[in-house]
């Protein structure tokens, strides 16, 4: 095992998102706070079945407060597992320069209210596997602690931001949205709504389809704007931050556009996305000089439209930045990980509501 007390670590972040199409594994190198190097980044399906077993908890997921899940949390482990021995492999890495693997785990249930999140991964069993210390359990300290447990890529979001104009906002379209305000010291972070999620889980309804590849059909339709008007009128919006949502949140709701046509119900949809959006302008306390926007929701061209008309200031990819949108996710756990090893917050009042700066992560040795 490496000296893991050296100032800057190597550390390799896994995390699979809420949209679970696969596991995105990467490397970064950083003294947990603003010396960052980062390296190459891969994703790696699921297998069909844990893919599908998932996507079937995730359609009743208050299963998860008092079920295990030890059958489906030993295939996503190994399914990690798999993907970091492939990352590995594919990019000619030493395993004897990673010092640390950071496990995000694949969310489940997430419900800070019930002071419950539930990430399926088992963390000692990946570092007695690997021989590699691992950190997982990013979320829970947060959680008991009072705060949201969620957003956590702010902090990562921040050291990236380092030397950029600012204010500066970051998006994260991902199953849901999230922001992160960035102005010199203060960052104030929250989710803001439903993102990719529930127009995946329309295409799929309607039309068999993972998701609106490149907002196509979405730029097709028509919105029905009093469809979106009454879905704004949701109080989340207007709750003052911090705030997070669980995946399935707004689905309920959602399935107001189930008389439309594909088109149609597609175009409200993304609008609903959009509005959300527009709406976390109410609570930062400046108007952003520039937005990056990250997550798979960048590449779909009709929200990137809709962004420049409706936020008046240059909204580009974080690609313009020269960040790598397709693994910043698993860039911020390698760096929460090495800032989690530190004992740095990984969360603080302004991005999850925690009393205070507040650590977090749980450090698993090969050999315990
Ligand atoms: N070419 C594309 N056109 C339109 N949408 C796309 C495209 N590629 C990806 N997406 C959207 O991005 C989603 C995946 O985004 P991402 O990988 O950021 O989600 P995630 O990391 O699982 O979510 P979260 O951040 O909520 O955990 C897809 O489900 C899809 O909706
Ligand atoms: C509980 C959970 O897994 N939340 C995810 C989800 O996906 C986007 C948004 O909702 C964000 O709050 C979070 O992920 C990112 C990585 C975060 O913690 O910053």
């Amino acid at each position: 095992m490496s000296d893991l007390t050296k100032p800057v670590l190597t550390a390799i972040g896994v995390i699979s998102g809420t949209s679970m199409d696969g596991i995105d594994v990467s490397v970064v190198e950083s003294d947990g706070r603003e010396e960052l190097r980062f390296g190459p980044g891969a994703s790696y399906p699921y297998p069909a079945q844990t893919r599908s077993d998932l996507q079937a908890l995730i359609a009743e997921p208050e299963r998860a407060l008092d079920d295990p899940l030890a059958e489906l949390e030993v295939a996503v482990t190994g399914a990690h597992l798999d993907a970091v021995r492939r990352f590995i492999a594919e990019q000619g890495l030493d395993p004897k320069e990673i010092d640390l693997v950071g496990l995000h785990g694949q969310t489940v249930y997430h419900r800070p209210d019930l002071r419950f999140t539930r990430q399926l991964i088992d963390g000692p069993a990946v570092a007695r596997a690997l021989g590699i210390p691992t950190i997982d359990r990013f979320r829970h300290a947060d959680i008991a602690a009072g705060g949201e447990g969620a957003p956590l890529a702010p902090l990562y979001h921040r050291a990236l931001a380092h030397g950029l104009e600012q204010p500066l906002m970051v998006l994260n379209l991902g199953g849901v949205g999230n922001i992160t305000y960035i102005d010199g010291e203060t960052v104030i972070a929250f989710d803001t709504g439903p993102a990719s999620a529930i127009l995946d889980d329309f295409m799929l309804r309607r039309l068999g389809k993972p998701f609106d590849a490149d907002g196509a059909l979405a730029a097709s339709g028509r919105v029905h704007e009093e469809l979106v008007s009454a879905f704004m009128a949701n109080p989340f919006f207007d709750r003052p931050a911090p705030k997070s949502l669980d995946r399935n949140d707004f689905h309920r709701r959602a399935k107001v556009v189930e008389a439309l046509s594909d088109a149609d119900g597609a175009a409200t949809l993304a609008a609903f996305t959009v509005e959300s959006v527009v709406a976390a302008l109410r609570h930062v306390p400046k108007q952003p000089k520039r937005w990056l926007v990250t997550g798979g929701g960048r590449l779909n061209q009709h929200f990137m439209t809709r962004f420049r008309e409706r936020l008046g200031v240059p909204v580009e990819t974080v690609e313009s930045a020269g960040w790598a949108g397709d693994v910043i996710e698993a860039q911020t756990f390698g760096y929460l990980a090495i800032r989690s090893l530190k004992g740095l917050p990984l969360s603080l009042p302004g991005t999850t509501g925690v009393p205070a700066p507040l650590s977090g992560g749980r450090l698993n040795l090969p050999k315990d």
